[in-house]
């Protein structure tokens, strides 16, 4: 069995004293359990919540990282220094970052390399635009990221991977997939594991849904076979909020 896992993505939101007053509540309300918990925060507010969230099962997470362990480049930061300061995931290859900020399969493909070579567990972000769904292109889509996400790795090391499926129409926007439709696009993305890497591994991966998920929607998600958690935007920036999504995963 899957163990479920709710992934809050703050995006660029929370200074350090948002963030803190965050996890003091988080940590008052926290009382489920049999869900991993991870807060995927900018990286200013890392420490600090490391710091906040010591002793308790929520997870850090950072947005994003350099493929690189150090050298010449300007603004970014590598995967040992997200390890020093407590952080245990990292979201790769998110479509604002594919869309904004150049990111390829290829670059995603090197990051989710070095991140499970530095220990950290890579929560990879695949889906489709809207454009491209009307044009029925949606399971060609997630199996071009995905197969290019793990080219190379281990299916031991897809097994301890998170893929995150997040249609791109459906971020922060309001307009979910219906968690029938997002299971049916979730059971290719594992038949694509499967094919690529073996039934075992297809089995032990986990693969999140994201795009508008609200505690109202949550459990209707979780219902679903494939669905094993969500990765979140606006409705985790919350503690109550949060929480109310971890309560609807734990009662799968
Ligand atoms: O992009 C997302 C999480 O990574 C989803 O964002 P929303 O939950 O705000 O739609």
């Amino acid at each position: 069995m899957r163990t479920p896992i709710i992934a809050g993505n703050w995006k660029m939101f929370k200074t350090i004293v948002e963030a803190k007053e965050f996890a003091q509540n988080a940590k008052a309300g926290n009382t489920s359990t049999g869900v991993q918990k991870v807060i995927c925060a900018p990286f200013t507010a890392l420490p600090a919540l490391s710091a906040e969230l010591a002793g308790t099962d929520i997870a850090l997470g950072a947005q994003n990282m350099h493929f690189e362990e150090q050298g010449a480049f300007t603004g970014e930061i590598s995967p040992s220094m997200l390890k020093e300061i407590g952080v245990s995931y990292v979201i790769i290859g998110h479509s604002e970052r594919r869309q904004y900020f150049n990111e390829t399969d290829e670059t995603v493909n090197k990051k989710v390399v070095a991140a499970l070579k530095a220990d950290l567990v890579p929560i990879v972000c695949v889906g489709e635009s809207l454009e491209q769904r009307e044009a029925g292109e949606t399971s060609d889509i997630v199996r071009t990221q995905t197969e290019a996400a793990f080219s190379g790795l281990t299916p031991a090391q897809v097994a301890g991977s998170i893929i995150a499926y997040e249609p791109i129409w459906a971020i922060g926007t309001g307009r979910s997939s219906t968690a029938e439709d997002a299971n049916e696009t979730i059971a290719i993305i594992r038949s694509v594991i499967a094919e690529k890497f073996g039934q075992e591994t297809a089995q032990q991966v986990r693969i999140q849904y994201g795009g508008s998920v609200k505690p109202e929607n949550i459990a209707s998600y979780m219902a679903q076979p494939d669905i094993d958690g969500a990765l979140v935007g606006g409705a985790s920036l919350v503690a109550d909020s949060y929480l109310q999504l971890v309560n609807g995963a734990s009662q799968r």
